[in-house]
C-alpha cells in the first residue's frame, strides 16, 4: 500500500502564528489540493495527522475543525481525488497526551487503521515536531518550505530529512 501522511497547517493550508481559527482562515496552499488529488488518483492513500491545540485553548470548537476537513475533502473530490484518514490531537501542550506531535501517537493510529507498518512511510511536515514524530516510528521525515518550514530549516533538521519546496513538488517527485 502506498501511504503518505501529511501534517495539515503549513503543508496543506496556510498556517498562522495566531492559529487557523475559522473556516474562512483555512486557505489551501496553492497546488496542495491538486497534489493530493493527483496522488490519490495515482493510487496513494493520503492521510493527515494534525496538532489542534487551538481546541484545548478554546480558540475554536471541534465543529469548526470538522468543517475545515469537510472543505478539504470536498475540494479534493472536485478534482477526482480523495483524502484518507484525518487524525487530530485536540489537546494542549501540558496535557501529557500520547497523540500530540512530536509524539508519534497519531502516526500509529493511521498505521493501525490501514494495517501497514510505518517504517519508511513519508510523513510531510513544516515543523520540527513533525520530523521528530516521524523519526520516533522509523518513518521518513520530509520537510516542506511552506508554513513554518523555512524557519524550521534555519534551526536545523535531522540529517535524514528530505526537503521539498511544497506539497506539489512532492507529488511531482513520487508520482
Ligand atoms: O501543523 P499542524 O500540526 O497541522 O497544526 C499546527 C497548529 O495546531 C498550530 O500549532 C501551534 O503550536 P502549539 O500547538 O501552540 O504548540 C502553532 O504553531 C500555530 O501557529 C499552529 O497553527
Ligand atoms: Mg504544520
Ligand atoms: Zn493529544
Amino acid at each position: 500500500m502506498k501511504l503518505l501522511i501529511l501534517d495539515r497547517d503549513g503543508v496543506i493550508n496556510h498556517d498562522s502564528d495566531a492559529y487557523i481559527k475559522s473556516l474562512e482562515e483555512w486557505i489551501p496552499i496553492p497546488g496542495s489540493i491538486e497534489a493530493i488529488a493527483q496522488l490519490s488518483k495515482a493510487g496513494w492513500t493520503v492521510a493527515v495527522a494534525t496538532n489542534q491545540s487551538g481546541i484545548a485553548r478554546g480558540y475554536y470548537p471541534l465543529e469548526t475543525l470538522e468543517a475545515m476537513h469537510a472543505r478539504l475533502r470536498a475540494l479534493v473530490a472536485e478534482q477526482g481525488g480523495e483524502v484518507g484518514l484525518i487524525v487530530h490531537c485536540p489537546h494542549g501542550p501540558d496535557e501529557g497526551c500520547d497523540c500530540r506531535k512530536p509524539k508519534p501517537g497519531m502516526l500509529r493510529t493511521i498505521a493501525e487503521h490501514y494495517q501497514v507498518p510505518l517504517a519508511g512511510v513519508w510523513f510531510v511536515g513544516d515543523s520540527k515536531g513533525d520530523l521528530e514524530a516521524a523519526l520516533a516510528v522509523d518513518a521518513q521525515p520530509v520537510l516542506v518550505k511552506t508554513g513554518k518550514g523555512e524557519r524550521t530549516l534555519e534551526k536545523g533538521v535531522p540529517q535524514t530529512t528530505l526537503i521539498f519546496d511544497d506539497l506539489a513538488a512532492i507529488a511531482r517527485e513520487i508520482i
